[in-house]
C-alpha cells in the first residue's frame, strides 16, 4: 500500500490550484459510490469539501445521483468546453463540469469518482491531486455487482473484465474495501481531510 498523499504537477504556473482534487477510482463493484456516499454525509458540515455530481448519459439510480444528459446534449456541452474532464466507459459518456475549477481556485477540495484513464491528464492539469484506489478481490466484485442490480449496468462480465493499463494511473492511497463500508469510509474521510488515512 502506498500513501504519499500529494502529487505536485510539474508546471506549477499552469496547474489549477490551490484547492485539492481527490480522484476516487477502481474497478466496477469495488464500492466507490458507497464509500463516497458515506464520506459525503460525514463531510456535510464542511463547505470547503465539495462532491460534484457527475454528468452521465444514463439515468440516475438509488446508488448514484448523477446529472443525466442525452448523448447529443453531452457532445454539445463538450464542444462548448463545459467539462473539466470527460471519459467513456461501459457504453456511457461521463464528465465533471468546469465549475470544479472555480471551487479549486477558491481553495476548496473536490472529491469525485472518475475513470482511471483520466488520472495522468488530471495530474498535469491540477496542482494538488490525490488518487484514491478502492479495490476488492475479483470474487467480491462479482458478488457485489450481482447484488447491486443496477439496470443500466448491462453485461456484468464486460464490467468485470474491464482493465486499465496506464502507468500514470498509479494511486497515492489504496483502500481494500473488504471490511465494513463504514470503516473504509472513515479512511476515505481522513484522506479527504488531509490526514493520515490508516490510523
Ligand atoms: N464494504 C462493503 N461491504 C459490503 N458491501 C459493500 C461494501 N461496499 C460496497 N458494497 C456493496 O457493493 C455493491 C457495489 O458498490 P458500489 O458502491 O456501487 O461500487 P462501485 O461504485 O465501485 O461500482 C453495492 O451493492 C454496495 O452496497
Ligand atoms: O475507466 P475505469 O477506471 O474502468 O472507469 C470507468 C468508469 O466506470 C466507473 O463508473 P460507473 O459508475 O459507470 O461504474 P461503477 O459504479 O460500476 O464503477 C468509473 O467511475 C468510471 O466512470
Amino acid at each position: 500500500m502506498t500513501q504519499s498523499l500529494t502529487t505536485t504537477a510539474p508546471d506549477q504556473t499552469a496547474a489549477i490550484g490551490p484547492g485539492r482534487l481527490i480522484l476516487v477510482v477502481g474497478p466496477s463493484g469495488a464500492g466507490k459510490d458507497t464509500l463516497l456516499g458515506l464520506a459525503r454525509a460525514a463531510c456535510a458540515e464542511d463547505s470547503n469539501i465539495v462532491f460534484p455530481r457527475r454528468v452521465i448519459t444514463r439515468e440516475a439510480s438509488a446508488s448514484e445521483e448523477n446529472e443525466e444528459v442525452s448523448i447529443g446534449a453531452f457532445q454539445e456541452a463538450l464542444t462548448r468546453g463545459e467539462y473539466a474532464m470527460h471519459w467513456e466507459a461501459h457504453g456511457h459518456c461521463y464528465a465533471l463540469s468546469r465549475a470544479i475549477d472555480d471551487e479549486i481556485c477558491a481553495g476548496r477540495t473536490i472529491v469525485a469518482n472518475v475513470s482511471r484513464t483520466v488520472i495522468g491528464a488530471m495530474r498535469r492539469a491540477y496542482a494538488d491531486v490525490v488518487v484514491v484506489s478502492i479495490t476488492a478481490p475479483p470474487n467480491v466484485l462479482a458478488e457485489r455487482l450481482a447484488m447491486r442490480q443496477r439496470s443500466s449496468d448491462g453485461r456484468l462480465e464486460a464490467r468485470l473484465g474491464r482493465t486499465v493499463e496506464d502507468a500514470a494511473a498509479a494511486p497515492d492511497v489504496t483502500v481494500v474495501n473488504t471490511g465494513s463500508a463504514e470503516y473504509h469510509s472513515r479512511q476515505l474521510v481522513r484522506v479527504i481531510k488531509g490526514g493520515k488515512w490508516d490510523d
